[in-house]
């Protein structure tokens, strides 16, 4: 966005009873106290007339007098702006009854706290006459409507069944008083049933809303993509069962308060599940781009996924986690270690083509951080490979295939790292949010021991895919098909099963006895979502849709952040 220009302003007023010189320019506002640190004992109960009084004398020599310490917000970061509610007391015990009527502004911001938190802060300058105060506030406001890329009204969509059900409850309290803060208006539908947010997104009139916002955890997040997905998708009239398809990317951006189990996509997009994080993140009309992928059985449109869409063993841990809905967030734990123990191994084949033009490697120390140059060059290099195939300029890529035939513990294509709180650095450490392209992990047969070391890679920092049975490809595309599977017209899965029923299954599993197989196929998790077919492939869709996030910032300080200088 442009900086708007506006006429540099620069005022003494009081905070907290300390006289503060405070700057404003298109892009900061900045307050300094005026008095040395030390004459901090004496304030309490100071005459704020006074100091008023002198920090107007003391505006001249300001420039001389600056002492160190101060705060510095960049006006992207300002959350709202407007009259201070007087508190009585402090009126009075600040004697500020020698004035006729006292004007003070707030000014609500965003402010750094631990591990990528977010928090609102509010700081009330006080002026020393009406005229001042109201032109900081316009000049502030002013800013503020600048600021075009903050949403002005939101679709929300609340699941009150997500995660420990709290979905409704963290709304109101945590969100709603923020959006009103920031002058947000909002459509709010508590959903009744699952696909409710899904299925209302194909008749809503989306012209009405800068944004859409779901209040859940990932499965409630993939509803509200397939809902704004499908509908751009429609009013396009572009068939999604075409596997080929160029699909339409969605202008109108998503909001993600967490209040799931995982919440993996909040997790990886944002550095964490923290629903006041989130809401100032859509307040302040943060851009995210995010690949999706498209999974589909031949010419038949399955669904579409953003982190993991995984067959064997996250597979089972969903089916397992399912059952146990009951238990919140802790199903996944109980499923984890079931299907751990069970040591399943299935058999097929997985094909894929590369990403041959993606500017990173799925093992290399890059990690996808906010403003990520991987994805920015990965993209462009994208483009320019996608050109010069319309131009004919390049091999036929039918040659790129490659097949990978085996018995795999997992099959997992990670779009993005997949961090969660079980595991903070994900999946897939190195993968990107908006590079067009997924990570495809293979995890070969190996013993439960090793198994489990590599599991517990993921929460640690050793690399889980340093293995021999484990290997790792950035691909655009692959392709599934496990071996107990007959396909003539597409839906004759597992056929050799259902025609001799337990005998042929007492074959299978006296053909792999070491694999200890008690079922012969697994399922696909796809975002926490089971799918029914087995035999599929996915396809990446470069920067699909758009979150309101901006990706994990540096944890370091920087001096863009609202801190001390
Ligand atoms: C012995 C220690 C083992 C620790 C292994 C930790 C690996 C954790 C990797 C988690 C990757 C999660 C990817 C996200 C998936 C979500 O879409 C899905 C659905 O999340 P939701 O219930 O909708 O919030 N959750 C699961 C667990 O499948
Ligand atoms: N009102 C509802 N009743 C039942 N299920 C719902 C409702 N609203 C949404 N869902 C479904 O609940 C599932 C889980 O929701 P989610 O918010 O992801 O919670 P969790 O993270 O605990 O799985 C999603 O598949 C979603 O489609
Ligand atoms: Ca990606």
């Amino acid at each position: 966005m442009e900086p708007v220009m506006v006429p540099a302003l620069r005022s003494v007023l009081a905070v907290s009873g300390q006289s503060c010189e405070l700057s404003l320019d298109s892009e900061r506002l900045a307050w300094r106290e005026l008095r040395p640190r030390r004459d901090r004992s004496r304030r309490t109960g100071v005459c704020l007339t006074r100091v008023l009084q002198r920090a107007r004398g003391l505006t001249d020599s300001l420039s001389r007098q600056l002492p160190s310490g101060g705060h510095s917000i960049p006006v992207s970061e300002i959350v709202s702006v407007g009259e201070a509610e007087i508190d009585e007391t402090y009126h009075h015990s600040m004697k500020w009854e020698h004035m006729c009527k006292p004007h003070a502004f707030t000014v609500n911001y965003v402010q750094r706290v631990k591990n990528h938190r977010w928090r609102c802060k509010a700081v009330t300058f006080w002026c020393s006459d009406e005229v001042l105060c109201c032109h900081w506030l316009k000049a502030l406001n002013d800013l503020l409507d600048h600021q075009t890329c903050r949403p002005k009204h939101l679709l929300i969509y609340i699941n009150p069944y997500g995660g420990k059900k709290k979905g409704k409850q963290i709304y109101e309290k945590k969100v709603a008083p923020l959006f009103n803060l920031a002058g947000i208006s909002t459509d709010v539908i508590v959903t009744e049933f699952a696909n409710h947010a899904r299925d209302d997104l194909y008749e809503v009139n989306l012209e009405k809303y800068d944004g859409i916002v779901c209040v859940g955890g990932d499965g409630m997040f993939s509803e509200v993509l397939h809902g704004l997905i499908g509908r751009v998708q429609k009013d396009k009239d572009i068939d999604h069962d075409n596997p080929e398809a160029n699909l339409s990317p969605c202008a109108i951006r998503i909001g993600i308060i967490p209040a799931g189990s995982t919440d993996c996509v909040c997790f990886a997009t944002v550095g964490i599940n923290d629903p006041v994080t989130s809401a100032l993140h859509i307040i302040l009309g943060d851009s995210q781009p995010l690949d999706v992928c498209s999974v589909h059985r031949k010419k038949r449109f399955l669904k579409y996924t953003v982190s993991l869409l995984g067959y064997g063993f996250y597979g089972d841990v969903l089916k397992c986690s399912e059952k146990n809905r009951w238990l919140g967030p802790a199903r996944y734990d109980l499923a984890g270690i079931k299907t751990f123990l069970s040591h399943h191994c299935y058999e097929g084949t997985v094909s894929f083509q590369a990403a041959k033009w993606a500017a990173g490697s799925p093992r290399d120390l890059t990690r996808c951080m906010s403003g990520c140059d991987i994805c920015r060059q990965s993209s462009k290099q994208l483009d320019e490979h996608q050109k010069a195939q319309t131009l004919g300029s390049l091999q036929n890529e039918q040659e790129d295939w490659k097949t990978i035939k085996g018995k795999f513990m997992a099959v997992n294509a990670a779009n993005m790292c997949c961090a969660c709180p079980r595991s903070p650095k994900g999946l897939s450490p190195a993968a990107h949010l908006a590079d067009g392209a997924a990570d495809l992990i293979v995890v070969h047969k190996c013993s439960r021991l090793n198994f489990l070391r590599h599991l517990i890679r993921h929460t640690n920092k050793k690399d889980q895919f340093d293995f021999p049975f484990v290997e790792v490809h950035r691909v655009k595309t692959f392709q599934f098909t496990p071996k107990h599977f007959e396909d003539e017209d597409g839906d004759a899965e597992s056929t050799d099963l259902r025609i001799s029923g337990k005998k042929n299954f007492a074959q299978i599993c006296t053909d792999h006895p070491s694999c200890g197989c008690n079922q012969v196929n697994s399922i696909w998790n796809c975002d926490g979502e089971t799918l029914d077919q087995t035999a599929i492939e996915m396809r990446v869709h470069s920067q699909l849709v758009k979150l309101f996030a901006r990706g994990v910032e540096d944890s370091k300080p920087k001096n863009k952040c609202s801190s001390r200088i």
